[in-house]
């Protein structure tokens, strides 16, 4: 259920898998591109999870037409704007965006900098448009090495006035996070803020890893933190915020079910948990699905959604001062 006197916030939220089907096929269109299909009907199929994945790496396929399609900067500007369009249509007060520059610019050899850039000039003109606050996060793909993540790290920090955090995303299995330590000690220098997906496809010991190694002030998905009761009460202690992705946890096979998700433990144990989308085109879903149908299977009450709600608006990467507007503004819709 979602409190309308309190914000709505999304804080785990890709950009980047979030492309419209219909503008795939404009895209694809518009650059000549053999797509799998030519109707929406025929490629959602390719771009959309409809029956839960078996691992991490096969969710993650479906997102590669959405930044296939990407030929150029204006592509990329015009995605980034359609984000900020669907927070509006989805009720969503506020988000954090987040972004992999170097896997949107892969596949036309775009310059990963440019995709910043694209990627921040399209989201302003969506919130000049559109008025809702966002901020933006830099993802380095661990999929694609070490060298590659450098190489994303190096056009993000370059607008890095513009980003408000950066992220490690993409096969955890295969690529730990120690592989990135030293990434992350660059953006730690930088003084960005760091959250990072863990615990997802590896175990608790990867969320260990994350907070001691990378700096993470929170962590995404985080599933298998219910492992761990030290790393539960550390959890809880230190304030760092899990985001939680129900149906995409479901999507990946991270968990069974979401009846057997743990964002009930992680909430009795004091964890600072929220519910938010991940790849919202590619789920399938939107915000509020997650509030309420997910939420209610996840054996969530009003009163442990409602936790949810605050517990985003304490762990989003922003100032008292626009805490307080985002609670203002929604007290006042009351
Ligand atoms: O649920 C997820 N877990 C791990 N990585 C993800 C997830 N969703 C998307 N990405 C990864 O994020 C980058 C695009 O923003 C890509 O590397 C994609 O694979
Ligand atoms: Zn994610």
């Amino acid at each position: 259920m979602i409190d309308p006197s309190l914000p709505l916030l999304d804080l785990h939220r890709h950009l980047d898998g979030n492309i419209r089907p219909a503008t795939i096929l404009d895209l694809g269109q518009a650059f000549n591109m053999v797509l799998p299909a030519t109707t929406l009907e025929g490629l959602r199929p390719h771009v959309q999870v409809l029956d839960n994945a078996p691992d991490l790496v096969s969710f993650l396929a479906k997102l590669d037409w959405g930044v296939k399609v990407l030929g150029d900067y204006d592509a990329c500007r015009r995605v980034a704007y359609e984000n900020v369009e669907d927070l509006q249509t989805a009720g969503i007060d506020y988000a954090e965006l987040r972004f992999s520059p170097g896997y949107m610019a892969m596949s036309h050899n775009l310059d990963p900098q440019g995709v910043v850039e694209a990627v921040i000039d399209g989201v302003a003109a969506g919130q000049r448009d559109f008025g809702i606050p966002v901020k933006l996060i830099g993802i380095m793909s661990r999929t694609f090495g070490q060298a590659a993540c450098e190489r994303e790290l190096a056009a993000c920090l370059a607008h890095q006035d513009k980003l408000v955090a950066m992220d490690l995303a993409g096969d955890e299995l295969g690529f730990p996070g120690e592989l990135f330590n030293d990434h992350f000690k660059r953006v730690r220098d930088a003084g960005l803020h760091i959250t990072v997906h863990a615990g997802e496809a590896a175990g608790s010991d990867s969320i260990w890893q994350a907070i001691r190694q990378l700096g993470a002030e929170r962590i995404g998905h985080g599933v298998k933190a219910v492992e761990d009761e030290r790393l539960l009460d550390y959890l809880a202690e230190r304030r760092i915020g899990i985001e939680s992705c129900l149906t995409s946890n479901l999507q990946t096979s991270t968990v069974a079910d979401i009846a057997a998700h743990p964002i009930h433990r992680f909430l009795a144990k004091g964890v600072l948990a929220c519910l938010n989308t991940d790849d919202p085109a590619v789920e399938g879903i939107e915000l509020r699905h997650e509030y309420t149908d997910a939420a209610a299977r996840a054996g969530l009450s009003a009163a442990q959604t409602r936790q949810c709600q605050e517990n985003a608006l304490q762990m989003a990467f922003i100032s008292p001062a626009e805490r307080a507007a985002l609670l203002t503004a929604s007290a006042e819709r009351e």
